[in-house]
């Protein structure tokens, strides 16, 4: 008798832009148990720098195309799922354990499970085991009543990991605890710190209930369905939404990282309440190895380095502003790289002004 295939579970790891979605990855995937694995990576906005990121030991990172994943990208996840399947039932790839999906930090998590669970092909050949939902504790609060997709990510989860606690203070961790409890009890809450949070057990959570979500998870779940799975959003790579807008800035090789220092710590105290985020890679004069640069808000994270490039080394800094014009940080980073321009004030004069820092004009 034919035995059809266990499904292959899928995991799916989500959280608000900059809650270390890929930091967590990083460390996982560093398990042997891992090493099947095959980790699809979805993100907001043109210039995807996420697959420099995210590294595994195995060949088995699949980057999506640029676009959100619960809206532009969702038939894309369902053909590289699809051609997978096809590949390891060719045997053109090994078999893989489990497939991870790293959302974007803007992704509502309900389509995506809907677009798996809702495809009779797909359905049939994986599973949804679970879904991961990253909080920082820095901003997790603040963020969850501004953003309904993070109170979504959140209110969906299976698993909670509270990230970024070294940094905060504990009543900003407890009151993110009473919150979240509050969104979603059903959920299990974690620590990063605890050293189970850095093992592929993490990741396992058993079979996706939904049935067992809140009332309101359930009505989403609903409500997607009955719109056919068609989403709000519109299709705009780089705009969620009226307030939320991705842009990229490049440049050559610096002469110094303390040029983006000092760039990323002027936007921090400038508009760190509208700087969703700042990552990106950085090419230095005389030095081979990218500079990896990271901003949530108004917290700027030590950089750290790549091994190598990939293709020639440039500048590209990905920017995410909610109600920020993509000139004022454009014009602030041409500034720094002491390109002149009309009005512009330069470098040395923005840098002596105190006040400027304070929103105050030079
Ligand atoms: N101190 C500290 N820093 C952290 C922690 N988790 C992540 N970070 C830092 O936060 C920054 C953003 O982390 P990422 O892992 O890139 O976040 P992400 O969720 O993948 O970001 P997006 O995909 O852009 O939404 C990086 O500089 C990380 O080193 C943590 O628990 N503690």
């Amino acid at each position: 008798m034919y035995n059809p295939p266990a499904p292959i579970p899928v995991s799916i790891v989500t959280g608000f832009l900059g809650a270390g979605k890929s930091t967590l990855l990083n460390r996982l995937l560093k398990d042997p148990a891992l090493n099947d694995a095959a980790v699809i990576i979805n993100e907001f906005g043109e210039v995807g720098i996420d697959h420099l990121l995210v590294q595994s030991s195995g060949d088995s990172i699949i980057e999506l195309s640029n676009g959100c994943l619960c809206c532009t990208v969702r038939g894309e996840l369902i053909d590289t799922l699809a051609d997978l399947l096809d590949r390891i039932q060719t045997e053109k790839v090994k078999p893989v354990s489990r497939v991870i999906i790293e959302t974007t930090g803007l992704a509502d998590p309900v389509p995506v499970l809907l677009a798996i669970m809702a495809h009779p092909a797909i359905a049939a050949s994986f599973r949804i085991d679970g879904v991961v939902t990253l909080v920082d504790a820095l901003t997790g609060v603040e963020t969850l009543s501004r953003h309904e997709e993070a109170a979504r990510q959140a209110a969906v989860a299976d698993r909670l990991v509270i990230t970024k606690t070294d940094l905060a203070t504990p009543e900003a961790r407890d009151e993110l605890l009473v919150r979240l409890k509050g969104l979603n009890p059903l959920a299990e809450i974690i620590d990063v710190s605890d050293p189970a949070a850095s093992t592929p057990a993490l990741l396992v959570t058993g079979l996706f209930d939904a049935a067992r979500k809140t009332a309101s998870v359930g009505e989403w779940l609903t409500a997607e369905q009955d719109a056919g799975g068609h989403h709000h959003h519109h299709h705009d790579v780089n705009r969620h939404d009226a307030h939320i807008r991705a842009f990229a800035l490049t440049a050559g090789r610096l002469a110094s990282p303390a040029i983006i220092e000092a760039f990323q710590h002027r936007l921090a105290a400038e508009h760190g309440e509208k700087l969703l985020r700042l990552k990106g890679v950085v090419a230095l004069a005389g030095d081979d190895r990218p500079l990896v640069v990271h901003g949530v808000r108004d917290t700027v994270y030590p950089a750290t380095r790549l091994e190598a490039w990939e293709g020639e080394p440039a500048t590209r800094l990905v920017v995410i502003t909610s109600d920020l014009a993509e000139a004022v940080v454009r014009d602030l980073f041409e500034t720094y790289l002491d390109r002149p321009g009309i009005d512009r004030p330069d470098r040395a004069a923005l840098d002596d002004n105190p006040l400027s820092a304070f929103g105050f004009k030079y």
